[in-house]
């Protein structure tokens, strides 16, 4: 079961986020006021077509479609697909917006795809262990985490539309005076890819929102905690996440153990 299967209708879906993204962008609420977009909507069905076809077996959990949100999962594998992770990063065009699909295997997630249409990057760290960054061109870089010396400033990165207090205390407590902000999934890539060392997450997410980028963090030597340093589970009720560190084994080593 290799995800690179999937990268087609990946890029599929990208295509038609970008179609919508250039349009004037409807906006609609759900019951808990947050936005969604007729991307969020068309994006879904491009991507369950496509697991399902791919992996007809495997069951799916998906931000748009409220009846799978009762599956019950057990410890087996389960795919968890946020179609437009960063809506109001959609809305506002500021390009940080991404499609995911994670896949979860004894509440862990084993593998992952993040895309970022908008900024033509792609991620994915597969079944096999292959961890890495594909271009529009097919050019692949493997993915990897910072590696700092002990006495330089590690950089941080937070959300750009939810910040908190708290994110602030904990860089403040951590001596952590380089922040970046970003939107969506990307900042567990940012993290992957080597251009920041720890992603402090005070506010509410769901499983969909992070199991992908998870997924390529841990495949790039990264790793994702409870507050406390417990792993970070899947599969928990109503799929919502608590608050989490993600981070280089550097940055843990500094601010968590
Ligand atoms: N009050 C809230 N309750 C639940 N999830 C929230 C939330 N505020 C933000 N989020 C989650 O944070 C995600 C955006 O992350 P970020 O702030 O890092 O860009 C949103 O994903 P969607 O855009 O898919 O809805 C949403 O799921
Ligand atoms: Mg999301």
């Amino acid at each position: 079961m290799r995800l690179e299967n999937l990268i087609a209708t990946v890029r599929d879906a990208g295509r038609k986020a970008m179609e919508i993204y250039d349009l004037n962008i409807d906006v609609a609420y759900k019951a808990d006021q947050s936005p969604v977009t007729e991307a969020d909507l068309a994006v879904d069905a491009i991507l369950t077509k496509g697991i399902a076809d791919q992996f007809p077996t495997c069951p799916m959990v998906t931000e748009e479609q409220a009846d799978t949100h009762n599956l019950d999962i057990g410890s087996g594998r389960f795919f968890l697909v946020d179609p437009i992770d960063g809506t109001k990063e959609f809305i506002k065009k500021t390009g940080e917006f991404t499609i995911n699909i994670g896949l979860i295997e004894n509440g862990l997630p084993i593998a992952g795809i993040v895309y970022a249409p908008a900024l033509g990057r792609l991620f994915i760290a597969d079944t096999d262990g292959s961890c890495y960054e594909l271009d529009e061109n097919d050019q692949r870089k493997d993915l990897r985490v910072r590696d700092c010396t002990d006495d330089s400033a590690l950089i941080a990165v937070a959300s750009r539309s939810h910040n908190t207090p708290e994110t602030q205390d904990f860089l403040d407590k951590n001596k952590i005076s380089d922040c970046v902000s970003a939107g969506s999934s990307l900042k567990f890539c940012v993290l992957a890819a080597g251009e920041a060392d720890i992603y402090p997450r005070f506010g509410p997410t769901m499983e969909w929102d992070t199991a992908a980028g998870h997924a390529v963090l841990s495949g790039a030597g990264g790793q994702v905690v409870n507050i406390d340093g417990s792993p970070f589970k899947y599969g928990k009720p109503d799929f919502r996440n608590p608050n989490f560190i993600a981070c280089s084994p550097h940055a843990f080593k500094r601010c968590l153990s």
